[in-house]
């Protein structure tokens, strides 16, 4: 087994002083390197809570968060920054592209921050745009692109630092049914073809059939966790 995420215990509270919401209580999470798993749950269930604990975008009131073995509860602000950086890519509902910069300097953005070199930039890139199927948009820039589109540069983006894994929250909400079904093509293809570890939150019952795994929230706690047997997946392990 090879644990990628390990929420050990975590809680979150919020409005501690006043009416205390428990957003996250007491969770146990692990992830293994490959998994395709969906985080469900009734809104306010704390879905984006625990991706963003798990992300390092948030502190937890109490327990640990160990991505591949450091627990990144412990580090300081910067080194959380650079953590972040180079181990985990996220995409958001929103897309969140850069306006001002075309597809590709959005995609290479990330690597520049890491002080990757041009050459080496310019084929993963042009890997990127090859598999997210828009080689042709690479110089256009967001507000050229389908919203279906600009989720696919945001998921290029976020596999840009080869990170340990990508974190999902709710990444089809803006999209239509073809665009989602698309992006989920080309999610599962990287996660069966590149072993890319994918934890998202959703409500959309198209990515929840497309998981290998559905762990629920309620309530900020782990009510159920179970493998699901997907037949788009069986067919594709043919
Ligand atoms: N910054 C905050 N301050 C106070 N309460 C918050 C804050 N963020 C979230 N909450 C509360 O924590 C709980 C969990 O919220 P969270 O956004 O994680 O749920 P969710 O499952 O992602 O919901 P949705 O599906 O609607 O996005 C909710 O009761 C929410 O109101």
């Amino acid at each position: 087994m090879n644990t990628v995420i390990d929420a050990h215990n975590v809680s979150k509270v919020y409005n501690r002083e006043t009416v205390p919401v428990y957003a996250i209580n007491n969770v146990h999470l692990h992830i293994e390197k490959g998994e395709f798993a969906a985080l469900v749950g009734p809104s306010g269930s704390g879905k984006t809570t625990l991706l963003n604990l798990i992300g390092g975008l948030d502190k937890p009131d109490t327990g640990s968060v160990f991505i591949n073995e450091l627990d990144i509860t412990k580090l300081s602000a910067n080194k959380l920054i650079d953590f972040r950086l180079k181990n985990i890519g996220f995409v958001f509902q929103s897309f969140n592209l850069i306006p001002v910069l075309t597809a590709k300097e959005n995609v290479e953005l990330i690597m520049q921050l890491q002080g990757i070199e041009k050459s080496v930039r310019d084929v993963r890139v042009q890997q990127l745009f090859r598999q997210i199927e828009m080689s042709d948009k690479m110089d256009v820039r967001p507000a050229q692109l389908s919203g279906g589109q600009q989720q696919r540069v945001a998921v290029a983006r976020a596999l840009a630092s080869r990170p340990k894994f990508v974190l999902a929250d709710e990444p089809t909400a803006n999209l239509d049914s073809k665009s989602a079904f698309n992006l989920l093509d080309i999610m599962t293809k990287l996660n069966k073809e590149e072993h890319i570890t994918f934890l998202f939150s959703t409500h959309d019952q198209r990515v929840i059939e497309r998981a290998r795994r559905i762990i629920t929230l309620v309530d900020g706690r782990i009510v159920s966790d179970t493998a699901a047997v997907s037949t788009r997946h069986e067919k594709a392990d043919v």
